[in-house]
């Protein structure tokens, strides 16, 4: 969609991190130790090519490791993070790894997912009804280059470094990423109204015609075609799609105004525009909304409605078998692309198991920072 060289020449609002050259995987950070975040699992024991299984280090996808040595082109040596062993093992160069994946991929058949894009009219409901019509750890890492997964088709590591939110930095913003009706909307609408202070949604754009009961700027920003068309080229839109003749978007500029609010931002898009998202001045921390099993699905969404995405007048029907099958496929596919861009998964079977989830991840994100900077004040 093009929204990357211009979020990219708005990244000078982080004042705490340093970028490191892109191109030097063996370039040490600051203090001499270069962190990354495992894009896949290893298991040594799986893997014939490794010199020595009981060497190796197994990991998990989404583990931060920390490198010891990188003097082996095909083997590195590292530790998880945090870990007092000071005895390193073996792990897959990144260079190894993605040429042994690359080799692979024809054995991953992973369909492309049907995206909203400029003359799509399938996109989110949540993009064309306001907000204001429905009610609304550990140590943290970030990454270190946002263009990487531009240059990367096969997710191996990421270079990280420690996330240390300053008192004076905004909030981070939050990505919620999730298969259509698997309960975005609601889930979002809980956390603002368990506090309004705290958290927030952006206004989104529109050249729809504004109805007598709206204000320009609450349910919606209304503008005219022609400078939503402008604005398009200008790639002020993280996202935009068209609906019945009618341009609908989310912009840049609307979460920067929600952030400069103090407030976390709560916004949901299409898994694709992650990475355009991942900027300095971002830093988004990313939760996929995951459906539960279709068992699950069928007992927990019995009476549950949902929204005709055909229908702007908001007719409510039942869910029906087609509804789950198409949730639980399309999530399969949204992992497999890209479950290496989510920093947490959450199972949304049971809503208030679901919502004490987010709220605790939110919670327990804030008082690790207090606790590590021994201050009152929120950190996520
Ligand atoms: N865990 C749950 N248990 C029961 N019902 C749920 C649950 N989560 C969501 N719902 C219901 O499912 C319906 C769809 O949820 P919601 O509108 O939040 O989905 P969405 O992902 O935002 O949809 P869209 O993609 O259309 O914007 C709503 O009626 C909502 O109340």
């Amino acid at each position: 969609m093009g929204t990357k060289s211009h979020l990219k020449s708005q990244s000078k609002g982080a004042i705490t991190f340093k970028i490191i050259p892109s191109t030097k995987e063996e370039t040490p950070s600051k203090e001499g130790k270069i962190f990354i975040k495992a894009l896949f699992d290893y298991d040594p024991k799986e893997d014939k090519a490794i010199p020595c299984k009981e060497a190796g280090l197994s990991f998990r996808k989404g583990d931060i490791l920390q490198i010891m040595s990188q003097d082996d082109v095909t083997w590195w040596q590292a530790k998880h993070e945090g870990d007092a062993n000071p005895r390193a093992g073996l792990i897959p160069s990144k260079h190894f790894q993605e040429r042994r994946l690359a080799l692979r991929r024809p054995e991953i058949v992973v369909q492309p997912l049907k995206l909203s894009n400029t003359k799509s009219s399938g996109f989110r409901r949540s993009f064309r009804l306001s907000r204001k019509d429905k009610k609304i750890n550990k140590s943290m890492y970030e990454c270190k280059k946002s263009e990487q997964y531009d240059t990367a088709d096969v997710p191996t590591y990421e270079e990280v470094t420690p996330y240390r939110r300053q008192i004076h930095d905004k909030y981070r913003l939050i990505v919620l990423v999730g298969p259509v009706r698997v309960g975005l909307n609601e889930l979002k609408r809980k956390l603002l109204m368990s506090d309004t202070q705290h958290y927030g949604v952006i206004v989104p754009h529109t050249t729809r015609a504004r109805r007598s009961q709206e204000s320009d700027g609450v349910e919606y920003i209304f503008i005219s075609k022609h400078l939503f068309e402008t604005d398009v080229q200008n790639n002020k839109f993280i996202e935009y799609g068209e609906y019945k003749n009618n341009y609908y978007g989310t912009s840049i500029d609307s979460v920067r105004s929600v952030l400069a609010k103090n407030k976390v931002c709560l916004l949901d898009v299409q898994p694709h525009t992650v990475k355009h998202l991942r900027t300095l001045e971002f830093k988004p921390y990313v939760i996929f909304i995951k459906p539960p099993s279709i068992e699950h699905l069928r007992e927990t969404r019995k009476n549950a409605k949902i929204i005709s995405s055909r229908d702007d007048q908001g007719t409510a029907k039942p869910f029906t078998e087609e509804d789950f099958q198409e949730m639980i496929k399309s999530a399969q596919i949204m992992e497999s692309q890209y479950g290496h861009l989510f920093d947490k998964i959450i199972i949304n079977d049971d809503l208030t198991v679901a919502f004490n989830e987010l709220k605790t991840t939110f919670d327990k994100l804030e008082t690790d920072k207090k606790k590590k900077k021994g201050n009152r004040n929120p950190a996520l």
